[in-house]
């Protein structure tokens, strides 16, 4: 059985023992009626009300605390859809955390097949925290699921906190956000602003402030994480000035705010677009305030199959529904371009780690070549399409394009105009040139630049073990294992259980001492602000940078080592091609 077949059995397997852990599903339970041991897993807050949890077993230890789906936010239904996210009031009763919530609706085209699942009622978020804890408050870690921001999951199925809850040493907050057109359809005005998913973990922050200390957290020292969009979110919520305070350190996998999916430039059009397939009336023509009304009225599933109608070729682009520049106001949560805040220096500077795999590409790349079809279709349109894919600035005229293009199929397809077995890691660079490395190498750039690293230091690592389960598996029905290398998500493979996705690794396998070892490494950047080894490297900062112009700052590399794994420093860098693309997208930088 391939790990398809695997996490459709083990979905069905985690549900069950979800439902023997329930020791009752009513959302208020009465006090009175709970036995000893279930009494003290009530957390009850100024703020937050009473919470009865629930206990979840480890992987290498017995048990930790878990609170499910708590309630952050009034649910985002009716009038409150595309608006900002309202406070929840205090809970009144004991409320049953002892449940997860559905995943915020979501069509999947990350999925070979993309499926619609998930409930628009879904501003929930999880608190994990280990059995017996120190006296003094843990340091909080809070994670940001990555999914293109039109999917992903924040609960215990996919995001398991079961590695992290072994150290015993921190808090864990998952919380989950609107995707798709419900996080992010916008109409460039008050009508409907935009950033609702951001807008919302940004709430789920706040509570975080004034509620972790009713769980043992420590609210100043809180360290947000996340990959991909995810990893977007962080750098993001560096960025924003309402995120002020809310978190002292960030960790930011496989995603920074200067990817090309992280700001759409066209939002209103795309907001009449959809509103137009969803067959609401005069779609072009309406105020944006009867658009807004239209689009609320509109049954959700009929939204989120319109999002079919934005694509250019099947599933691409991915995400067009994305975070959007807003007009200064109180409510805005990015007023200014990423761009322009980047190259300024004008953002609040944190202990940063940022993390990298090395086929990130892989995410999209994985399915075409995979699915005959859908390559042949590709390859039959080759130029055009890979250059839609490239998303180049609209301001790109003819000749650019060309020029473009041309250097693009210099270097990653030796003139070849089609994917086949001989271009494919070709492709794969590429899109991970675009679409990762060369945003994740001027990043590191800009921040180096406007930031004194002495007291803000920077880090990063990159996850290259290739072990026996791969998130390539996720992207296609074919049988890949091991074919890609290691691909975009695959170090949450050894951060999060995911029973719903793969099987568990044996208690002392090669990769539990992975999990263990690369845990420890994030745990001892949330309670420090330096990660694990960092004392076997050279601080990042300017000098280094431009000292290496092969290169980047020393970091780490999880990699395969012949008795099993190791930790080792490395500089190497696809500097040449981050030169490539600051060339073309003429986002020039000297050495
Ligand atoms: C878990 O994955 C994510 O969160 C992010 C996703 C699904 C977006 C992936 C983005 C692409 C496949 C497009 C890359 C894009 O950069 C170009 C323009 C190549």
């Amino acid at each position: 059985m391939n790990h398809r077949g695997n996490a459709l059995l083990l979905l069905l397997l985690s549900m069950l023992m979800m439902l023997t852990m329930m020791p009752s599903m009513l959302s208020l339970v009465s006090a009175t009626a709970l036995a000893p041991s279930e009494k003290a897993l009530l957390v009850c807050g100024g703020s937050l009300g009473c919470l009865k949890g629930v206990y979840m077993p480890g992987y290498q230890s017995k048990r930790f605390e878990a609170f499910l789906g708590i309630p952050y936010a009034l649910p985002p239904l009716g009038e409150l859809r595309f608006s900002n996210p309202k406070v929840m009031p205090k809970l009144q009763g004991i409320y049953n955390a002892s449940v997860a919530k559905p995943d915020c609706i979501q069509k999947n085209y990350l999925m070979p097949t993309p499926l619609i699942y998930g409930d628009e009622d879904c501003l929930y978020l999880n608190v994990y925290r280990p059995e017996r804890r120190l006296p003094q408050a843990l340091p909080v870690m809070v994670y940001i699921h990555g999914g293109g921001f039109f999917s992903g999951s924040a609960g215990p199925a996919v995001t398991g906190p079961e590695y992290l809850m072994d150290t015993r040493e921190v808090i864990l907050v998952t919380m989950a956000y609107r995707l798709g057109a419900l996080g992010f359809l916008s109409t460039e005005d008050a009508a409907i602003p935009g950033n609702f998913g951001l807008k919302d973990q940004q709430l789920a922050l706040r509570w975080v402030q004034r509620n972790i200390k009713a769980f043992g957290g420590d609210p100043r020292r809180v360290t947000i994480f996340g990959q991909s969009a995810g990893g977007v979110s962080t750098h993001l919520h560096m960025l924003s000035p309402k995120s002020e305070g809310l978190f002292q350190r960030v960790i930011s996998m496989s995603g920074t705010a200067n990817v090309p999916f992280a700001i759409v430039d066209n939002a209103l059009a795309q907001a009449r677009r959809t509103a137009e397939l969803c067959d609401v009336r005069d779609a072009q023509r309406l105020s944006t305030v009867k658009l807004a009304r239209a689009l609320r009225a509109v049954d959700v599933n009929t939204l989120l199959n319109a999002g079919d109608g934005l694509k250019f070729w099947d599933v691409d682009h991915m995400t067009n529904f994305r975070p959007v520049v807003e007009s200064p106001g109180p409510d805005a949560f990015l007023s200014t371009h990423p761009k322009h805040l980047l190259a300024e220096g004008n953002y609040r500077a944190v202990p940063w780690l940022l993390g990298t795999v090395p086929q990130e590409g892989a995410v999209r790349v994985v399915n075409i070549m995979e699915n005959v079809t859908l390559r042949q279709d590709f390859n039959s349109r080759f130029d055009e399409l890979l250059q839609e894919l490239m998303e180049f600035p609209a301001h790109f005229g003819t000749a650019k394009l060309e020029q473009s293009m041309e250097l693009i199929l210099d270097e990653y397809f030796q003139q070849q105009h089609e994917v086949n077995e001989s271009t494919v890691q070709g492709f794969l660079d590429l899109i991970s040139d675009r679409g990762f490395k060369q945003p994740l190498y001027n990043a590191i750039w800009h921040y180096v630049q406007s930031v004194d690293t002495s007291e803000q230091p920077l880090y990063m690592y990159s996850f290259n073990y290739l072990g026996p389960l791969s998130y390539a598996s996720i992207y296609t029905s074919a049988n890949v294992t091991n074919k890609y290398g290691v691909v975009h998500c695959d170090d949450l493979i050894y951060l999060f259980r995911s029973p719903m996705l793969f099987p568990d690794f044996a208690r002392n396998s090669t990769e539990a001492k992975i999990i263990a070892s690369f845990v420890d490494y994030f745990v001892q950047f949330a309670k420090t602000g330096k990660p694990r080894h960092a004392e076997t490297l050279a601080p990042c900062s300017t000098e280094v940078l431009k000292s290496r112009p092969n290169g980047i700052c020393d970091y780490q590399v999880f990699e395969n080592a012949e008795d099993g794994f190791a930790v080792n420093v490395s500089q190497e860098f696809r500097t040449r091609n981050v030169k490539l693309w600051d060339i073309i997208l003429d986002e020039p930088k000297c050495f």
